[in-house]
This record gives structure tokens, C-alpha cells and sequence, in this order.
């Protein structure tokens, strides 16, 4: 955990949630204490169709509500997308781009999400970009290569610690209850840190990179305490207000 980085947890809903999932919501900010917001930012990542509901239940709270994707244009003869202007209209602060599940789904590659990175920061949104490997590619020992490898190519030039935090998310972890040693994900996330140095000084050492895959209020305070997470990208537990609590609480 860094000195000078204030940590984000952020739950990512992913196709799920009808408005009869907006207790949940309220719940988790209800368990937010002020003394808690204090140390740790919070924030849900919600099916477009809710955000506005979420934004409006939780406007006087400390939780943040984000999207899941967005289009790279303004707006246009693009059926289905959304925009992330349309994002930010409805109350959102972020937007999640280059979820794995988005490049393997949709096909997405490092450009694309360049590109709707660059469309969240002209709606005044926070890019959350996403990489990790798979786990072949683990196997075949290039975990580094693939993560450095999406990190160059998907992160604009022009980010900054305020308008970009970085997600790594092994593929194998997600869904699965499987996560990473300590150790590998600590020499992942020096991996980004040196990378995003390099390329973008001191904006690069205070971006806030978080780790995602199988976080649960059991091993949370264990993944949060590795050097260089500053938080944490959360799917199946952000859906139960306690779970997401007991994550939070790593921080408390
Ligand atoms: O994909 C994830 C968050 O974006 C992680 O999902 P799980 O926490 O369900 O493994």
C-alpha cells in the first residue's frame, strides 16, 4: 500500500443487476463511515441502465458510481453503444475500458481501448483501463510480457494520475475463487509502476493501480497490503453489500 496513494475500491457489477438491486447499493454507501471515506474511495461499476438510479440513490453519499464500457465516438449511427457523454449525463464519474471480458467478448484490442480511454477523458470521466494475462499465457511464462505489452499500447499518452487508474486482472483469477501469489502480483504491479514511470513520471508513480480477480473479504487484506496495490476491481462480491464491506474494511 502506498504512502502518498489514496486506494479505490470499485465493484464491477458486469450483466448484472435489475432496479430491485439498488438496496444493495444503498447498503454498501450506509456502510461507509466518514472515517472510513477518509482513507479509502469506493465506487460501483453498473449496467448503463441503472447509473442514473445509482447516481440519483447515492448523490449525497461517499460511494462513486461509474459505467462498465463505453463507444470511443461522442455519438452516432452506432445502435446499441453508449457513449461516454452519456455516461457522465447520467451521473457516472468513471468508466471501466479493456475488461477482459470486453477484448475476449467483443474483440476489443489495445486501440480500441486507447480510444475510449480518450473518450472518457473527454467526457470528464476517469478511464479505469484494464490488462492481464490468460492463463496460457501465464503458463508459458509471459504474464510480464503480455501485461506490459497491453499497458503500452492501451494507456493514451497524456494520462495522468487524476484522469487514469490502471487494473490488473488475470484473466484466470476472474470468476474463478483462483488468485495470484502475493508475489506475483506484487512483481506485476512493479512491472506497470517502472513501466508507467518511464513513460509518464511522476503522473506514472502516483496512478493508482488496482488488482482484480476473486477479491473476497477473506483474502482482500492480504492482496491490499501487496506493494504497489491501491485498491481493488471487484466483480461477484461487489453484488452483496457485506462482502463489498468486508473488502472495504481492509482499509479500515
Ligand atoms: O472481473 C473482475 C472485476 O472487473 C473480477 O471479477 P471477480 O471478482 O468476480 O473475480
Amino acid at each position: 500500500m502506498s504512502q502518498t496513494i489514496k486506494p479505490l475500491v470499485a465493484g464491477n457489477w458486469k450483466m448484472n443487476g435489475l432496479r430491485s438491486h439498488l438496496d444493495v447499493a444503498s447498503e454498501i454507501a450506509a456502510g461507509i463511515s466518514s472515517e472510513l471515506a477518509g482513507k479509502v474511495d469506493a465506487m460501483i461499476c453498473a449496467p448503463a441502465t441503472l447509473i442514473q438510479l445509482l447516481a440519483q440513490s447515492t448523490s449525497a453519499t461517499a460511494l462513486r458510481i461509474g459505467g462498465e464500457d463505453c463507444h470511443s465516438a461522442e455519438s452516432g449511427a452506432h445502435t446499441g453503444d453508449i457513449s461516454a457523454e452519456m455516461l457522465a449525463d447520467a451521473g457516472a464519474t468513471a468508466v471501466i475500458v479493456g475488461h477482459s471480458e470486453r477484448r475476449t467478448d467483443h474483440g476489443e484490442t489495445d486501440a480500441l481501448v486507447k480510444a475510449k480511454a480518450e473518450a472518457a477523458w473527454r467526457a470528464g470521466l476517469v478511464a479505469i483501463i484494464c490488462v492481464g494475462e490468460t492463463e496460457s499465457e501465464r503458463k508459458a511464462g509471459r504474464a510480464v510480457e503480455v501485461v506490459s505489452g497491453q499497458l503500452a499500447g492501451s494507456i493514451p499518452d497524456g494520462a495522468t494520475a487524476q484522469n487514469t487508474i490502471l487494473a490488473y486482472e488475470p484473466v484466470w483469477a476472474i470468476g474463478t475463487g483462483l488468485t495470484p501469489t502475493s508475489g506475483d502480483v506484487e512483481e506485476i504491479h512493479w512491472e506497470m509502476r517502472e513501466a508507467l514511470i518511464a513513460r509518464l513520471g511522476a503522473q506514472g508513480a502516483d496512478m493508482r493501480l488496482l488488482y482484480g480477480g476473486s477479491v473476497k473479504p477473506g483474502n482482500a487484506q492480504e492482496l491490499m497490503g501487496v506493494k504497489n496495490v491501491d485498491g481493488a476491481l471487484v466483480g461477484g462480491a461487489s453484488l452483496k453489500a457485506t462482502d463489498f464491506l468486508g473488502i472495504l474494511a481492509a482499509y479500515a
